[in-house]
């Protein structure tokens, strides 16, 4: 079902990959476009500051592709959090011995090099997008790292299997976001695209809010938009609203 307008009072989250931007063959071959910045400028305006952005990114990745993104970053899959260009703090307390995980997951994947390494603050995603016949390949090798660091979890992702810290969420991020100005009393909607942001999904429309699911594939967002070219055409109208 095609979104209502953006609300007045909406407190508005929004994807990263997949939603404001195409998916690519890499991580770092995504383009920005052109429009974005301002576009973002504009909708934190419109919603009072309740705008965050919401990605499996870092947050000092996300910062990279847009350095002036005036609202909330969750970073990580909600293990980062930084409020309105503020420090980043971590939403999870687990001891983990990052340098050795990338280390580990390099080295296990050396005979792979079709497998791409991102490295990351809180965890490790192996891509198997430039071969998707090595799936089962990167699936062992998570699997494997699984077994030797306490506290991660597998989180599937588009062509890619990443560890992340247990406990930590996207929408555990929207649920304190949700707590304090600008964004308390706001009506959330939450915007994504992939299995990751379910759960967030899943927090807006309970918290009386709506998601939208952005691409084909099953969701309990109740309503969708074709693609990221769907969503800005979307948000401008809601800017001109
Ligand atoms: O939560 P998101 O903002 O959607 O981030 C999810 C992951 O996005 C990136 O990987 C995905 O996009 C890449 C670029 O389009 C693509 O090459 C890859 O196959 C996708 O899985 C990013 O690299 C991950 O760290 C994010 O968790």
């Amino acid at each position: 079902m095609n979104p209502p307008e953006l609300p007045d009072d909406a407190a508005l989250f929004l994807d990263f990959d997949g939603c404001l931007v195409e998916i690519a063959a890499r991580p770092d071959a995504i383009v920005v476009p052109a429009g974005l910045p301002d576009l973002l400028r504009d909708l934190f305006r419109r919603q009072g500051g309740a705008l965050a952005l919401v990605s499996g990114r870092s947050i000092a990745d996300l910062r990279r592709y847009l350095p002036d993104f005036p609202g909330a970053m969750s970073g990580s899959h909600g293990a980062e959090l930084s409020l309105n260009g503020g420090d980043t703090e971590t939403a999870h307390g687990l001891d983990l011995d990052v340098a050795a995980l990338h280390r580990d997951a390099a080295t296990l994947s050396a005979t792979e090099p079709a497998i791409l390494i991102e490295q990351k603050p809180h965890g490790v995603v192996m891509h198997y997008r430039a071969n998707p016949g090595l799936r089962h390949r990167a699936e062992e090798i998570a699997g494997e790292l699984l077994s030797r660091y306490a506290g991660l979890v597998l989180q599937p992702a588009k062509m890619a299997i990443e560890l992340r810290p247990d406990g930590v969420g996207k929408d555990k991020a929207l649920i304190r976001l949700m707590s304090d100005p600008p964004f308390r009393g706001r009506r959330p909607v939450y915007i994504g695209d992939d299995l990751t942001d379910e759960v967030a999904m899943e927090a807006a429309q309970r918290l009386g809010g709506f998601a939208i699911k952005i691409g084909s594939g099953k969701t309990g967002a109740r309503h969708r938009l074709g693609d990221p070219a769907a969503l800005a055409a979307w948000l401008s109208d809601g800017v001109r609203s």
